[in-house]
């Protein structure tokens, strides 16, 4: 596919929109499936990532090499299921972004709980070489500042150990929502896991109570739809499935964050109206997205779109992502004249820019949430975005939903 030039274009009414499944709600459950076999997935993600997770978990004793490409949950979700198959024997391998994510913080302690686990390459870093063992300890501490994955990687395992796990979290917890999510996951399955005062207990469950679990629609994809409602004129609208509003995802906390932006969401049976209802009458806004990093490519990108000035903190991070995050967005939004200054966790948008007659290049550095986070521009002026095929790494038809709202593509 590589460039897509996106022509600029005024967004139409749609009402059919369907996005698929969570892609974290996925891994966490795909992994579960391969502990209790009873397990059903309904409206399962469909994204590079998920199924990176899926065929590395059907290879299970059938290869000794993984290779989980760009996909960080896979890695670390797999990285504890591989360190208890007794027996098996395997390296886990990614792209060569994936080789500069650490890993270390999960591989001590898995080692500490008495797995088997060392580098191939640099120490802290993927590959990875397993030996499945059966593990025996089933308390362990672990530091929660870099990344809630690797406490959910330990959460997932949990109640297959024999003396099931205790999990005792250290420091200031980062993206605190997913671990809340894996907490839910288990819970609805009938798995009796507790999280008070930072210590996460999971007693050892042979089954599960509900073995079936119907996962939501992906709250960041629909954060793009957010951002083009935002762009778009008074009264535009587009209707999304499938989401509800007791969602699992820390994520769905766009629906308070663009009603500064003059976006309503009007939550329906089970799908989402956003609609635009007003021009914003803020001038800067400051958050702090500890809890959602996922959406702050997305929201940068519309305040650079709305004029608006903005300060976004707790984003330490995004610079360990598919690509260093926070210095991408500063190369990119320099691009339209804005000025952008960023810390090792945050990321200022100073001015406002006047946008011009001539496409716009825009680099993706691998990273999905480029491609998607700078297209809702389109509605201000024309784009090209580089490698635009990066998008499947978690939405795969996010081209094509553009194009049922109007968006002209040319590939
Ligand atoms: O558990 C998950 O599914 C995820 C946790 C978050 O990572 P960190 O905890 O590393 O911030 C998030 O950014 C990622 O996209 C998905
Ligand atoms: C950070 C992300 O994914 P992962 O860490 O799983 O690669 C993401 O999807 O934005």
């Amino acid at each position: 596919m590589n460039d897509i030039l996106l022509n600029k274009s005024e967004l139409k009414n749609n009402q059919g929109i369907i996005i698929s499944g969570s892609k974290s709600e996925t891994n966490r459950l795909l992994l579960l499936q391969a502990l209790y076999p009873n397990l059903k997935i309904e409206n399962a993600s469909n994204s590079d990532d998920s199924e990176v997770m899926k065929n590395a978990l059907q290879s299970v004793g059938k290869s000794s090499e993984i290779n989980v490409y760009h996909a960080g949950t896979a890695m670390r979700f797999l990285t504890s299921f591989y360190a208890i198959q007794e027996g098996l024997e395997v390296v886990i391998s990614g792209s060569n972004r994936m080789h500069e994510r650490p890993i270390k913080i999960l591989v001590d302690a898995l080692n500490q709980l008495g797995s088997d686990i060392s580098y191939l390459n640099q120490e802290g870093f993927p590959p990875i070489k397993i030996i499945g063992k059966k593990i025996q300890g089933n308390k362990v501490l672990i530091d929660a500042n870099v990344s809630s994955q690797y406490i959910t990687s330990l959460m997932l395992i949990g109640s297959s150990l024999p003396n099931g796990l205790e999990i005792q979290l250290q420091g200031k917890i980062t993206s605190i929502p997913y671990i809340k999510m894996t907490l839910s996951v288990l819970q609805s399955l009938g798995i009796k896991a507790e999280f008070e005062n930072n210590i996460i207990k999971i007693p050892h469950t042979e089954k599960l109570t509900n073995d079936t679990f119907v996962v939501e629609s992906d709250w960041s994809s629909a954060s793009y739809f957010y951002s083009l409602i935002a762009l778009s004129k008074i009264d535009t609208e587009i209707t999304l499935g499938y989401f509800k509003q007791n969602s699992l995802q820390g994520d769905a906390v766009l629906a308070e964050i663009y009603q500064n932006f003059g976006v309503q969401t009007i939550f329906t049976d089970n799908k989402i109206i956003l609609k635009k209802i007003e021009n914003p009458s803020i001038k800067n806004i400051n958050l702090n997205l500890n809890n959602a990093p996922d959406i702050a490519q997305t929201i940068i990108v519309t305040c650079l779109g709305l004029g608006i000035t903005c300060n976004l903190t707790g984003l330490h991070t995004l610079k360990i992502k598919e690509t260093d995050r926070l210095q991408a967005l500063k190369n990119e939004l320099e691009k339209f004249g804005a000025s952008v200054s960023i810390s090792a966790d945050s990321i200022q948008l100073i001015n406002s820019v006047v946008f011009q007659n001539d496409p716009i290049k825009i680099e993706t550095y691998q990273d999905h949430r480029m491609a998607m986070a700078f297209a809702p521009l389109i509605l201000k002026q024309s784009l090209v975005i580089k490698n635009a095929e990066v998008v499947s790494k978690s939405y795969p038809d996010f081209w094509n939903d553009l194009k049922l709202l109007n968006v002209i593509l040319k590939y």
